[in-house]
């Protein structure tokens, strides 16, 4: 669905140096980038600020013509045919919109139905599908100034998918949403995918999106791939330590249990954290070994925080 090699992108900026000299200087915001997504595939584009993200979009997008590479979006070389390349794809920007600001929502949704030349029924259906699942019932008839962010996000996610895209591009979709409207949009575009088969490639600062909606995560940082892989993949390479937590039935000791590399007793040594790397032992031999020297009255495994995975790979650099 999207193929990826050796894709660069610069910028000339100029910069004022003292008085009255300027000083032209080449920005390489995209330095050789590569990777392929599958069509079905839900892919996290993530990196921290001015990593090279939204400019790796646009270029997958038509919306900026590389420096040099390869880009290839459903086929198609999207800065030649980005007409062709429209009626494939969708594309949602967080702080950018697509809709007519003083029309109302419906009439947007009719203005491109009419530009994509979407047939009557697939758009009613399409649409109705995404009235019912996005509750946009009660403002369809609103003008888009006049909605919050989070209804006018949901109208954006229907914007985009009104001409039934194969994928569907999202850059910063839940930024400034509340949680509620965060989750609502996460699930339906979770549905999106494992149900409809839509390809989706993301880019957020929200980690939980990624959490909630990628299995597979590419990281950016100066322009370059830092790491690209199944979320899981990437947690045991660079974050490979969980923490066991167990409540005993009495206090306890458990000093010296194998696979441990530090260990941390609360509440008179009721409750114990066991920390413990994959490469040493598994979750399972590590209970049984606290099995045999006490009495479990609970426990769980507590897995690093994405968070923490993601940092870790910047660190990495
Ligand atoms: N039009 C432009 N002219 C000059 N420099 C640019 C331009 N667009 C982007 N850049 C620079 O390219 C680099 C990558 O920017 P980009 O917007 O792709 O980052 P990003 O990963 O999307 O960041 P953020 O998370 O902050 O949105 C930055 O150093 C940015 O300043």
């Amino acid at each position: 669905m999207i193929e990826v090699r050796d894709l660069r992108r610069e910028f000339t900026v100029t910069t004022k140096v003292g008085r009255f000299r300027r000083e032209r200087r080449v920005v390489r915001a995209v330095d050789d980038v590569a990777f392929d997504v599958a069509a079905g595939e839900a892919v996290g584009y993530v990196g921290p600020n001015g990593a090279g993200k939204s400019t790796t979009i646009k270029m997958l997008t038509g919306i900026l013509v590389p420096t040099s590479g390869h880009v290839r979006v459903c086929g198609v070389e999207p800065s030649r045919g980005r007409r062709d390349l429209a009626r494939r794809i969708g594309v949602v920007f967080g702080q950018r919109s697509q809709l007519w600001w003083d029309l109302p929502l419906r009439d947007s949704f009719e203005l491109l139905r009419a530009i994509y030349r979407v047939p009557g029924g697939d758009y009613a259906s399409r649409l109705r599908e995404c009235v019912e699942l996005l509750e946009l019932g009660a403002f369809l008839d609103t003008p888009v100034r006049q909605l919050s962010l989070g209804q006018r996000m949901r109208g954006e996610v229907t914007a985009s998918l009104l001409h039934g895209p194969e994928l569907l591009v999202l850059d910063e979709p839940t930024i400034g949403l509340d949680l509620e409207s965060k989750e609502r949009l996460r699930e339906f575009l979770a549905d999106l995918n494992a149900q409809r088969g839509t390809t989706l490639l993301l880019t957020t600062h929200d980690l939980d999106d990624i959490e909630r909606l990628c299995p597979r995560l590419v990281v950016i940082d100066r322009g370059t791939v830092l790491a690209d892989g199944p979320l899981e993949a990437l947690r045991a390479e660079v974050a490979p330590e969980r923490v066991l937590v167990v409540d005993l039935e009495k206090p306890a000791e458990l000093a010296g249990l194998p696979g441990v590399t530090s260990s941390r007793a609360e509440l008179n040594g009721l409750r114990h954290h066991l920390t413990f790397s994959r490469a040493d032992t598994t979750a399972a031999a590590l209970i049984s070994a606290v099995a045999a020297r006490a009495e479990v009255h609970d426990l769980v495994v507590v897995e690093p925080e994405i968070d923490d995975v993601v940092r870790r790979l910047y660190a990495r650099r």
